[in-house]
């Protein structure tokens, strides 16, 4: 794969034709927008709801490397753009996982090079469904944590299952500190003394938990997550478009704006925290306890 270009975004070099999804296919005829999945992002619009299921399919875990955040932009913007699409709701195809957060490989033993790419396609992902105009709803039927919970806490709505499975933020756990975007989009959702605890204990909860402190909005048996998504949908969906995409804007602009205005600060600090001899040795001590979970 070609290197990514200083200042462009990954997605726009995707689109151009400059980086390629591995396994995927990028038209170079940018002005047809279109593209295919390779399958770590599934897409199934419905034409008669204007509803369409994004579902993560990388298994075993949904952890995010660069190609899935590069698909799942991809996959955002053109949804955005799609007239006939009113709402999304992001999920997984892989059993017992909502999504891993991000790729710890993509973080450990890394080129700087790497590390922006992989942070950009990070910040355009988000930037892409936090900003989205559509309604947006998470179908958590898994673990959670980290940019997981990040991806689920950028929806407008998330219904989580119950039992076994955990959310949070838990990066303090692996030696690392949840971005300031990662902050402010938790501030937003459970406030700021919530926040406050969750951040620094790097506390993973249960769904019930989670209902507790509001982090998601419903907890339901696993197979009636998707039902239950599909029910509040509806409500969703009767509300005037406009005047609920213009109270989202606004709702959610400051953080938005914030990001947008240091992006490449933002990738650049990314880059030379994780490759701090500190949190390497972490985050290898946490990749080893990962595996050591196994035997
Ligand atoms: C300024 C710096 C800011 C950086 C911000 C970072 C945000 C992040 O998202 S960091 C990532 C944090 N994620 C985690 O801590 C999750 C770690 N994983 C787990 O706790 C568990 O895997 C699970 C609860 C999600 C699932 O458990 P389960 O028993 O079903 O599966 P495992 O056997 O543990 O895992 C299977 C397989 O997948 C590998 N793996 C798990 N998570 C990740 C990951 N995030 N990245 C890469 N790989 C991961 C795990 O090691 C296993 O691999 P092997 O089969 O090869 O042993």
């Amino acid at each position: 794969m070609a290197a990514p270009m200083r200042g462009m975004s990954v997605l726009r070099q995707a689109f151009q034709g400059l980086v390629r999804p591995a396994g995927g296919q990028v038209c170079r005829q940018v002005q047809h927008r279109c593209y295919s999945t390779p399958g770590h992002v599934q897409v199934d619009m419905n034409s008669e709801t204007g509803v369409a299921t994004v579902r993560l399919n990388r298994p075993p875990v949904n952890s995010l490397n660069l190609d899935v955040l590069t698909e799942l932009s991809i996959a955002l913007e053109k949804l955005e753009t799609d007239k006939s699409c009113k709402a999304m709701v992001l999920a997984s195809a892989a059993p017992g996982i909502f999504s891993a957060g991000l790729d710890i490989l993509e973080m450990y033993q890394s080129t700087p090079e790497r590390c922006v790419a992989f942070w950009r396609a990070l910040q355009d992902a988000w930037l892409n469904l936090y900003g989205s105009r559509l309604i947006t709803m998470a179908a958590i039927e898994g673990h959670s944590p980290a940019g997981g919970c990040l991806l689920a806490m950028s929806c407008d709505y998330r219904v989580m299952a119950e039992g076994k499975f955990q959310i949070g933020l838990n990066e303090t756990k692996l030696g690392i500190v949840a971005p300031f975007w990662f902050t402010d989009v938790m501030l937003n959702t459970i406030g700021h003394r919530e926040t406050e605890k969750a951040l620094q204990l790097g506390a993973l909860y249960s769904a019930q938990q989670a209902l507790s402190i509001g982090l998601v909005d419903k907890v339901v048996p696993l197979a009636e997550v998707m039902p239950t998504v599909e029910g509040e949908l509806k409500n969703w969906l009767q509300i005037p478009a406009a005047a609920r995409v213009i109270t989202k804007t606004s709702m959610r602009k400051a953080v938005l704006d914030r990001l947008r205005s240091q992006k490449e600060k933002d990738a650049q600090f990314f880059a030379d925290f994780i490759n701090r001899d500190s949190v390497q040795k972490s985050l290898g001590m946490y990749i080893a306890s990962l595996q050591k979970k196994k035997n």
